[in-house]
């Protein structure tokens, strides 16, 4: 997909984050479709181990060490020895688009046969409206070959803009560790042609390892939350953003969006190690999930940082009676926000849409 005069699109606007622990030649099968791009390489784990990047790509990496370098105190909030170091990247970037991929997903194959260049349908969802507050049965309304159907309110067709698009997964689900243990051989074959928008009031499991987002909309309240060492549980990473980032997109009118493109996701991480990690997230979730079911933001948090600041508060207050990591997840949150404003200062705080229901 490129623009008129054949440069890719989005080429200077877009940056890929790439969370690692080892050398990504995973890169060489991504080369046609991420070659023009710039990378963002977030090495995890011990700095001193040098990460392999494949020629021709034009990239940037950071270490634990220059995370601590620039972050300085605030570092504190990166995870370590978990791909939720990852925001780090978001943080760092200054491009309007972000899209995260992990580095054992790889290009999948359509019904058809064609390779997927889910990079580039990602650019396409994010570009193009989502439709929250009425459901089209047929899909995405905005795709080549779909429309509104009849009965569609005239007055809602124009939707509002995409914040988020999350792809999903051929081969290995992103199940967690109970689901891999009593389905050890589940591999996901069923391509669904379908993008969808996630409706307003509905939360959803975002999964990190394909997902896209407009920075400049939503971009400090995908804080991936504090896991990995020193933390009591990993793996709820991608949710908890996905749950702040889903109640704050629904009180400032944004969209997010889920469906194409998958990606094939070729490693089944070990499911006792992930046990181990998801542990106490799977007794908290059920607690977790109804608190931000019933969150309601004030009206006069009209920029993504206020509402953050806001939904920091109410973690402290309404979560902290389930454990005490939820006081210093909540004070990761607001560390996250003041390092997004100290590397960003220049970024005017996203007014609120014209149709956001007062
Ligand atoms: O300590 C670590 C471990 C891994 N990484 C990098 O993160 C991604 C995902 O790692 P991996 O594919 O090994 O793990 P999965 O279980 O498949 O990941 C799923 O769980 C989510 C983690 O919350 C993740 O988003 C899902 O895809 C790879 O790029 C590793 O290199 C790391 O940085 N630090
Ligand atoms: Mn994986």
């Amino acid at each position: 997909m490129a623009d008129t005069n054949s440069t890719p699109i989005l080429k200077d606007d877009l940056d890929i984050v790439i969370p690692t622990i080892r050398n990504l030649d995973f890169l060489e099968m991504w080369r046609p479709f991420f070659q023009p791009y710039h990378l963002i390489i977030v090495q995890d784990g011990d700095p001193s181990k040098t990460i392999r990047v494949p020629d021709g790509f034009d990239y940037e990496l950071y270490n634990r060490n220059d995370i601590n370098r620039i972050l300085g105190s605030k570092a504190s909030c990166i995870s370590f020895k978990d791909s939720a170091c990852r925001c780090f990247g978001y943080l760092i970037s200054k491009k309007k688009y972000i899209f995260t991929i992990d580095d054992d997903c790889f290009v999948a194959k359509d019904p058809s046969g064609k390779e997927i260049n889910a990079l580039e349908q990602h650019i396409k969802n994010i570009l193009t409206p989502s439709t929250p507050f009425f459901f089209n049965t047929l899909y995405d309304p905005y795709r080549e070959g779909a429309d509104f159907v009849r009965g569609y309110p005239f007055s809602l067709r124009e939707g509002v803009p995409t914040a988020v698009s999350h792809g999903l997964w051929l081969n290995i689900p992103d199940y967690d560790a109970p689901t891999q243990l009593v389905k050890p051989m589940e591999r996901n074959t069923r391509y669904v042609d379908a993008v969808l928008t996630v409706p307003k009031a509905t939360l959803f499991p975002m999964c990190g390892m394909n997902l896209a987002f407009n920075r400049d909309l939503i971009g400090p309240a995908m804080y991936f939350g504090l896991m990995g060492d020193g933390q009591p549980i990993g793996r709820y990473d991608d949710m908890w953003a996905g749950w702040c980032m889903k109640v704050i997109c629904d009180h400032l009118g944004f969209g997010v969006k889920t469906g194409l493109p998958y990606i094939w996701h070729s490693k089944a991480s070990n499911p006792f190690t992930n046990l181990r990690k998801e542990y106490k997230g799977i007794f908290w979730q059920e607690q977790i999930v109804p608190f931000f079911q019933t969150v309601t933001l004030p009206k006069d948090c009209n920029t993504v940082q206020k509402c953050y600041i806001e939904l920091s508060k109410l973690v402290r207050e309404k979560l902290s009676s389930v454990d005490e990591y939820f006081i210093k997840l909540a004070d990761a949150m607001l560390t996250w926000i003041e390092a997004w404003d100290e590397l960003n200062p220049s970024e005017e705080a996203t007014e609120l849409p014209k149709f956001v229901s007062k």
